[in-house]
């Protein structure tokens, strides 16, 4: 549904974006990763028609987005640093966005205002930095949209609140089939939340995974084998590591979890452990292979 065909975007000498291609279904939750610099704003504000493409385009329910009223009315993007009107508080924000926000739910700020503890009456320019960016998501979710851009939300929020927004985007993903666009420069922070994780360094997407497909693909072993294995019996999977450390064998191997646990049975093993992987530990042997210094581009 949202379609991003070759775009880049250059502010002056700084090509901040170089020719992305990636398409985002609905109802889905995508991560976009990456380090201070990759070009994550850049990517969401062009998403969200903020910015236009130097070239390519960006194109949500098949039209293009830069300066198209009609798809923007459906979006909500919640930037790094939230503006609001001075002296105004969450209340006079809710008002204000009830008279421009047509599906602005009432119901539903009621709701997540007795969920989330919040100086409600006062001004809002006099909340921590943390507490503006839950005001914005707060309110953004009332606005009902169908696409929302959250540009680093949980920057500044404390574990707690953190895991109540996590909670929320999900229920409001699968209750509403709400497309969630999320950027953060910790690959951790999207891994129990995103379907799909796309990871951006110098303005290009280097790594683009579908997390429970990669979580059932990619198996770490620690063996220790009675018998002399032999790698090449491995040889229709993808061995994305393979480190002996004296008896014990150490691979992390890409297919058929099943499968690969046939053959190394084979070899008769006297400890055979799986052990699963986090996300970052993916991408990095993942990504090893196609010679990025991953650790320096997640962290
Ligand atoms: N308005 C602008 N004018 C000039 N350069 C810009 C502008 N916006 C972004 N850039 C440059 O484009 C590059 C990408 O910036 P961007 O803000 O998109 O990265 P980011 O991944 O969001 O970084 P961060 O995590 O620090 O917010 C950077 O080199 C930045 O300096």
């Amino acid at each position: 549904m949202i379609e991003i065909e070759g775009v880049s975007k250059s502010f002056d000498e700084i090509q901040a974006l170089k020719d992305i291609n990636c398409t985002v279904s609905r109802g889905s939750i995508f991560g976009i990763a990456g380090t201070n610099g990759a070009g994550k704003t850049t990517l969401l504000k062009t998403i969200a028609g903020v910015y236009k493409p130097d070239s390519g385009k960006i194109s949500i329910y098949g039209a293009d987005v830069h300066e198209n009223i009609s798809i923007k009315s459906r979006m909500f993007f919640v930037p790094d640093n939230p503006y609001f009107p001075r002296g105004f508080s969450i209340i006079d924000m809710a008002r204000f966005f009830k008279g421009i926000y047509p599906k602005w739910s009432q119901e539903r700020f009621e709701k997540l205002k007795s969920y989330f503890s919040l100086p409600y009456k006062k001004r809002i320019n006099s909340f921590s930095k943390g507490k503006q960016k839950q005001v914005a998501i707060l309110l953004g979710l009332c606005t009902m949209p169908e696409i929302l851009i959250l540009d680093e939300p949980f920057d500044g929020l404390d574990p707690v609140v953190r895991q109540m927004f996590k909670k929320v985007l999900i229920d409001e993903v699968a209750e509403r089939q709400t497309t969630v666009l999320i950027s953060s420069h910790n690959l951790r922070e999207l891994e129990d939340l995103c379907d799909t994780i796309a990871i951006l360094h110098e303005g290009k997407i280097v790594a683009k995974k579908d997390i429970d497909d990669l979580k059932q693909t990619v198996t770490k072993f620690q063996v220790v084998f009675k018998k002399n294995f032999d790698i090449d019996s491995l040889k229709d999977f993808k061995i994305l590591s393979y480190i002996k450390k004296g008896n014990v064998e150490i691979l992390v191997v890409k297919g058929d979890r099943q499968r690969i646990l046939e053959i190394l049975n084979k070899y008769e093993p006297i400890v055979l452990d799986t052990v699963p992987l986090t996300l970052e530990e993916i991408f990095i042997y993942e990504m090893g292979g196609i010679g990025y210094e991953v650790k320096d581009i997640i962290l």
